[in-house]
């Protein structure tokens, strides 16, 4: 794992987003289609802003979130929402997007067809995490039920999500999918999550999910 400390945010978000960039373009010089999987929350928007506009071949680039809330596409909780209304916008709304989720009586509905196509993808090419003060990253929340079947080297792609501290059921990516991809990064502002990821490292991913992924991460950290 290395750490890039930023003077602020701003600044975090556009070499951030440069370096995203830069790493999509060298892998669109070598394959067909590439992948970037992206977190939702409060954390990815000001990348999103910057990243957008990359010029890039977009239209080669498939854009995935690493986790999704089931929860209708006009719901300010969506990740779809803003992965929609701040990234696949400007040079990027020609990205090929692909749901985890899709507004369905059952979140399991299709899950297994999204499963397939995210193996396909595999492994992604660009990952971006962040990460929650309870030390999740995706919707792999510490003690949920599921998760060490969703930490396991032999998961499926993709899972069904429950966790008792959040409002909705989830749809996540697995451990392996994500710690398998080739450029990983986390993004992570203040003190107080700077000082988790510390412990994070000290414990077993069933107890901090995060570590499950720290193996080769380049951690962003600003105030
Ligand atoms: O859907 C989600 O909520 C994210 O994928 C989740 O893993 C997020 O990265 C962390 O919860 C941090 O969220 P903040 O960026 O809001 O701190």
């Amino acid at each position: 794992m290395n750490l890039r400390e930023y003077a602020d945010r701003d600044m975090l978000a556009i070499d951030v987003a440069n370096m995203l960039a830069g790493e999509l373009e060298t892998a669109l010089l070598h394959h067909d289609t590439v992948s970037l999987a992206v977190p939702g929350g409060t954390t990815p928007g000001p990348i999103f802003d910057v990243l957008c506009a990359a010029d890039l071949e977009w239209d080669r680039v498939h854009v995935l979130p690493t986790d999704e809330r089931c929860v209708p596409l006009g719901n300010d909780r969506s990740n779809a929402r803003l992965i929609a209304e701040r990234l696949l916008v400007n040079r990027a709304a020609k990205a090929r997007f692909l749901p985890l989720y899709e507004p369905a009586d059952d979140p399991t509905d299709g899950l297994t067809v999204r499963g397939e196509r995210i193996t396909a993808l595999r492994p992604l090419s660009v990952l971006m995490l962040g990460m929650g003060s309870d030390m999740h990253t995706a919707s792999l929340f510490p003690g949920m039920p599921g998760l060490a079947a969703a930490l396991d080297a032999h998961a499926p792609a993709v899972t069904i999500a429950q966790p008792e501290t959040q409002p909705e059921t989830r749809v996540t990516l697995t451990a392996p999918v994500l710690n398998g991809a080739l450029s990983k990064h986390l993004v992570i502002f203040g003190p107080d999550k700077r000082a988790v990821l510390e412990r994070a490292m000290t414990l077993p991913p069933e107890e901090a999910p995060i570590a499950a992924v720290l193996d080769g991460i380049t951690v962003h950290w600003a105030e």
